[in-house]
């Protein structure tokens, strides 16, 4: 069933939770609603679940409007990150909770429900645990049982808050890979609220950015990974290093930067004025010994000397951690603002450059992303 949410308004006092959002789901897509915490992703839920009104706007299921629908109207199914399921009850019991309640004219037979519930288990890869309770099972299998739970009064929605946000890692990943693949089989229009950008990128089918009740950019996970809207997607969906410059006549000036980010940047896009944000991932930088690099990058000016503060080797993975050496003609404020960077590289090239905590090395860079802000 396809959700639309139009220019939804909510208010808690003084305080905006919500800010004319406006968001269109199509039936069967699964969506992440991604952003810090408080920037109004469960109020956003809650508004589409008919479990909160929104003070303005409107929310319509398959285009039909749905504002004032109650919740049971909705046919919502929900998985939150501390489900209860009824701890005096079995795994059985639990899953066929929604289908017993029903009222009699509605209810299937025992035999039905029995079915039901075992296809629901088996989806969930947890038949064998049906005699169960809920204290007998882990974390992570509680979480596929609300989500079979959920889906047993079969919802024409599933909303999930942060379904996996008390899990472990490892168990966290095995889960969202898995959520994927029920999701590839079932195609129920499902909305997942997480602050984990991981998490995100890697089951949604679009992920909604959201800031301060606003929506920031919605995309596929490719888009907002490769064209963020923002500084402050950019910045949300990775680590970052940044640097503050101007624009001044269409020129941007950017001291202390290791390159002139006019050689990346289109420089026809720029507008005559504003501040510049500079943006660069720790994989785009470039590290090099000082004395291989020192008559070719130097050279040309290009590039600045930093020192090997930190090196954490792990796996395939080197992460460095670097102190930049000003140049004696900059400004103080300059080499403050900019004098720890973030390198990611990969372990074996680091080895191959014989490199070590406490070394100089030339550090350039491959990419950057430049936002400028009218002034
Ligand atoms: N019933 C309420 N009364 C007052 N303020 C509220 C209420 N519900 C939510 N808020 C506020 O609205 C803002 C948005 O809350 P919301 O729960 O939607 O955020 P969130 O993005 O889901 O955050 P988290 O990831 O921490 O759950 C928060 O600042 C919160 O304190």
């Amino acid at each position: 069933m396809s959700i639309e949410v139009r220019n939804i308004h909510k208010q808690f006092g003084a305080f905006t939770a919500l800010n004319d959002v406006s968001l269109s789901i199509e039936s069967g897509e699964l969506i992440a609603l991604l952003g810090p915490s408080g920037c109004g992703k469960t109020t956003l839920l809650r508004i589409i679940a008919g479990l909160e009104s929104a003070d303005r706007g409107a929310v319509l299921f398959a285009g039909q409007d749905a504002t004032h629908a109650h919740v049971r109207e909705r046919k919502v199914g929900f998985v939150f990150q501390h489900y209860a399921l009824f701890r005096h009850m079995t795994v059985f019991d639990n899953v066929a909770f929604g289908l017993t309640v029903k009222p009699r004219e509605q209810r299937p037979s025992r035999e039905e429900i029995r079915e039901r519930v075992y296809r629901l288990l088996k989806l969930v890869k947890l038949e064998w645990l049906a005699d169960r309770f809920p204290a007998q099972l882990s974390g992570g299998q509680r979480q596929r049982i609300a989500l079979a739970r959920a889906l047993a009064v079969e919802p024409q929605v599933l909303l999930l808050d942060e379904p996996f946000g008390a899990l472990d890692a490892k168990v966290r990943k095995e889960l969202r890979r898995w959520l994927r693949r029920l999701h590839e089989e079932l195609h129920v229009t499902s909305i997942f609220v997480t602050h984990d950008q991981e998490e995100a990128l890697e089951v949604a089918d679009r992920v909604v950015v959201m800031n301060k009740g606003r929506i920031e950019q919605v995309g596929t996970p490719q888009q907002v990974w490769d064209n963020p809207a923002s500084p402050f997607v950019y910045g949300f969906l990775g680590d970052v290093n940044h640097w503050q410059g101007s624009v001044r006549n269409g020129e941007l000036h950017t001291p202390g930067l290791p390159l002139d980010p006019t050689a990346l940047v289109p420089t026809a896009s720029l507008p005559s004025d504003g501040k510049a944000l500079v943006y660069v991932r720790p994989h785009e930088l470039e590290v090099t010994p000082v004395a291989a690099s020192e008559t070719a990058a130097a050279a040309s000016g290009q590039g600045v000397r930093a020192r090997i503060d930190r090196a954490m080797l792990i796996g395939p993975l080197a992460n460095l951690e670097l102190i930049v050496q000003s140049a004696p003609e900059e400004p103080a404020a300059v080499a403050e603002a900019s004098s720890l960077l973030e390198v990611q590289m990969a372990a074996e090239r680091f080895r191959e450059l014989g490199l070590r905590e406490g070394d100089t090395v030339w550090v350039t860079l491959r990419r950057a992303r430049v936002f400028v802000e009218g002034q």
